[in-house]
C-alpha cells in the first residue's frame, strides 16, 4: 500500500517541493516504494485523470468511502481499472476493499464514459489517451470524430508529428516511398496529416516543403522495430532539428567540417549525409564532432556507425570543443561549424509540460483541475541507440537553491556565447549556424546579437547570414527571429536589426508546422582582411577551466 501513500501527494497541486516530477521521485529518500513504481504511476494515472475522475464522481465513491481522499482515490482505481495485476497492496487492506467493493459500479461507468466518447472499445480510449500525452494535442481538432476528451483538456495545440529523416548515406527518398512507406498514402498538406485520425485504416505520409529527405507521419506513429529504423536507413529526428546542417550547407571544397557539441549525433549525420557526395566524403573524413560527456559520446559513436557515417566523422569522444586551438592543424582548415550548444531545452515538446491532473471532486459537483508547478526534466545520460528515448538536449539542472530561471540563461547563455565567439577564431572558417531548442530570446537573439558586436566579429568580418542568402527551404520558411529581442541588445544604430531578425529562424513547439521549439542562425564570413587571421590567432590563448558549460 505504501506505493499509493508514496504516490498520493505528489498528484496534489501548491507542492513546496521544487524540481521535476522525476526529481521529486527519484531524490526522494522518503519514500518506501520504488522511485520507478512510483513515477509511473503518477504519470499514468495524471494521464486518466480526465476519464478516471469521471469515473469516480459518477459512482460516488468518495460518498460512499468518506476515508479515500480524491488523490488516493485516483490512483487505486486507476490500478484496479487499467493495471494489469489490478491494486498493489494485500488483498485484506482496508483502502483495497473500500475501492473493490465498488468494482462493479466502477467497471460500468468506466465502460459509460468510453460509450461517451463513441469509442469502440478501452485499447481505442487508450490510444486517444496515449496520443494525447505525447504531445500529440488537438490531433482531432475540428474533425467529426472529436472524442471529447479534447475540451476536458483544454487542448490548443497541434499535435506532434513523427519526423522521419531518410539517411541518404544509406538510402534515399524514393527507395524509403517505395519499401518502409509503401502503402502509406502521400497527402500533400501537414494540416491534413495532424487531422489523421488514430483509428483510421489509412496511412498517411507527407513529404516535407522545406527540408529535402525529411518525411512527416502521424503523431505516435512507432516506426523503432522497422528494417529501415534499425539498420540506419532512416533517423527519426525533429525537422527543426535538420534546419542547422541544412542551413550550414557544407561544401566538400570549403575543408573541414566541426560539429562542436555533437551527442547524440543526429545533425553530425545529417552532415555526414549532406557531405557523402557521391562518396568523396567518405574517401577523407572530414567532419570532426566534439563531444564532451563520455556517456553521450558513445550514443554518438553508436548512431554513427548505424547510420554508416563512421567512415566520415572523426569523433572526438569525452574532448571539449573550447579547448582546441584554431591555429593548430587539422583546426587551422575548418571551413564550417556547426554549433548547438547544451540550452534550456524549453522548445522541446513534451519538456516542459506540466503534470496536469484532474481530480474527482467530493461533492461530485464538477471536476477540480490541478496544474503543477512548471517542472522540468532531471539530466538523462543515454547509452543506447534508440533515437526516442535519445534527447539531443541535457537538460538544466534544477535541484540548486539558486537555480533560478534568469540565473540559468545567464550561465547558459554566456557559455553559449563563448562557444560561438570561440567558433568565430578558426581562420579558415567561412560558415558558422548556431542552433538551440530553446524559445527564450537570452539564449537566441541575445547571443547573436552579442556575437556580432564582438570585437572578434568585427575583426575577422562575420556577418549574419541573411534570409536572401540561405538556401531556399530557409529562406521560404516563415518564422523568423524576434526583432524586440534583438533591440533589447542592439546598442549600435548601425546595426539594421530588422534584417539581423529576419535573417534568424524560428520554431514554435504546438503549432500547426508540427515541429519543436527552435532557433537556428547562420553566420558568413564574406570578407577577410589580408592578416588578420595572423594577428587573431596570436592574440587567442584560449579558455580556462572556469569556461565549461554550466
Ligand atoms: C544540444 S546537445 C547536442 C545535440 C546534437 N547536436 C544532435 O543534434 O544530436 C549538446 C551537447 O553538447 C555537449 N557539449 C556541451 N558543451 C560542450 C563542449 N564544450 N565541448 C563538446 N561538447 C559539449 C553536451 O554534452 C551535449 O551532448
Amino acid at each position: 500500500m505504501s506505493l499509493y501513500y508514496d504516490a498520493a501527494p505528489l498528484l496534489l497541486p501548491n507542492s513546496d517541493q521544487a524540481g521535476s516530477l522525476k526529481s521529486r521521485v527519484f531524490n526522494s529518500k522518503g519514500h518506501k516504494s520504488p522511485p520507478k513504481q512510483i513515477f509511473a504511476l503518477v504519470t499514468e494515472a495524471s494521464k486518466w485523470s480526465p476519464v478516471l475522475s469521471e469515473v469516480i464522481e459518477k459512482s460516488r465513491l468518495l460518498q460512499f468511502e468518506r476515508k479515500l481522499t480524491p488523490n488516493l482515490a485516483l490512483l487505486l482505481v486507476h490500478d484496479l481499472l487499467l493495471a494489469k495485476r489490478g491494486i498493489s497492496a494485500p488483498s485484506s487492506h482496508p483502502l483495497r476493499l473500500a475501492v473493490e467493493r465498488h468494482k462493479a459500479r466502477l467497471h460500468a461507468e468506466l465502460t459509460k464514459a468510453r460509450l461517451r466518447k463513441g469509442l469502440s472499445s478501452i485499447e481505442v480510449l487508450r490510444e486517444r489517451i496515449e496520443a494525447k500525452d505525447g504531445g500529440e494535442k488537438r490531433a482531432y481538432n475540428g474533425s467529426a470524430v472529436a472524442t471529447g476528451l479534447e475540451s476536458e483538456a483544454g487542448f490548443g495545440e497541434w499535435p506532434h508529428p513523427r519526423w522521419v529523416r531518410v539517411n541518404t548515406i544509406k538510402s534515399d527518398l524514393d527507395e524509403q516511398l517505395k519499401t518502409t512507406f509503401a502503402g502509406y498514402k502521400t497527402v500533400q498538406s501537414l494540416e491534413e496529416l495532424l487531422r489523421y485520425h488514430p483509428s483510421s485504416a489509412e496511412k498517411l505520409i507527407h513529404v516535407d516543403k522545406h527540408v529535402p529527405n525529411l518525411l512527416a507521419l502521424p503523431p505516435a506513429t512507432d516506426l523503432s522495430k522497422t528494417p529501415a529504423y534499425l539498420n540506419g536507413h532512416i533517423i527519426l529526428q525533429d525537422k527543426a532539428s535538420c534546419f542547422p546542417a541544412y542551413l550550414l550547407c557544407p561544401k566538400f571544397e570549403d575543408g573541414g567540417c566541426l560539429d562542436a557539441c555533437a551527442a547524440p549525433g543526429n545533425k553530425t549525420t545529417h552532415l555526414a549525409a549532406i557531405l557523402h557526395d557521391g562518396g568523396r566524403a567518405a574517401a577523407i573524413p572530414n567532419i570532426y564532432a566534439y563531444e564532451r560527456d563520455k556517456g553521450r559520446a558513445s550514443t554518438l559513436l553508436t548512431l554513427l556507425q548505424t547510420a554508416g557515417a563512421q567512415d566520415h566523422v572523426i569523433a572526438k569522444v569525452g574532448q571539449d570543443f573550447l579547448r582546441t586551438d584554431p591555429a593548430k592543424t587539422p583546426w587551422d582548415s575548418i571551413g564550417t561549424l556547426l554549433l548547438d550548444p547544451s540550452c534550456s531545452g524549453s522548445g522541446i515538446v513534451g519538456r516542459d509540460e506540466t503534470l496536469n491532473v484532474l481530480l474527482p471532486s467530493k461533492e461530485t459537483s464538477g471536476l477540480l483541475p490541478v496544474q503543477s508547478k512548471k517542472r522540468k526534466r532531471k539530466p538523462t545520460v543515454d547509452t543506447t541507440l534508440n533515437v526516442h528515448d535519445v534527447s539531443e538536449e541535457i537538460p538544466i539542472r534544477e535541484d540548486k537553491p539558486s537555480d533560478q530561471l534568469s540565473g540559468r540563461l545567464t550561465a547558459l547563455s554566456t557559455f553559449q556565447l563563448k562557444l560561438l565567439l570561440h567558433a568565430f577564431h578558426f581562420p579558415k572558417a567561412r560558415r558558422i549556424t548556431y542552433s538551440t531548442c530553446s524559445l527564450y530570446a537570452e539564449e537566441n537573439e541575445h547571443v547573436v546579437m552579442k556575437a556580432l558586436r564582438s570585437s572578434i566579429a568585427q575583426e575577422r568580418g562575420w556577418q549574419i547570414l541573411r534570409r536572401e542568402e540561405q538556401i531556399c527551404g530557409m529562406k521560404m520558411w516563415k518564422m523568423r527571429g524576434k526583432v524586440e529581442a534583438c533591440i533589447d541588445i542592439a546598442m549600435d544604430e548601425e546595426i539594421d536589426m530588422a534584417e539581423i531578425a529576419e535573417a534568424c529562424i524560428r520554431c514554435e513547439k504546438g503549432t500547426k508546422e508540427g515541429t519543436q521549439g527552435f532557433f537556428v542562425a547562420g553566420f558568413v564570413r564574406q570578407v577577410e582582411s589580408p592578416g588578420t587571421d595572423q594577428l587573431i590567432d596570436q592574440e587567442w590563448e584560449g579558455f580556462s577551466d572556469s569556461s565549461s558549460a554550466p
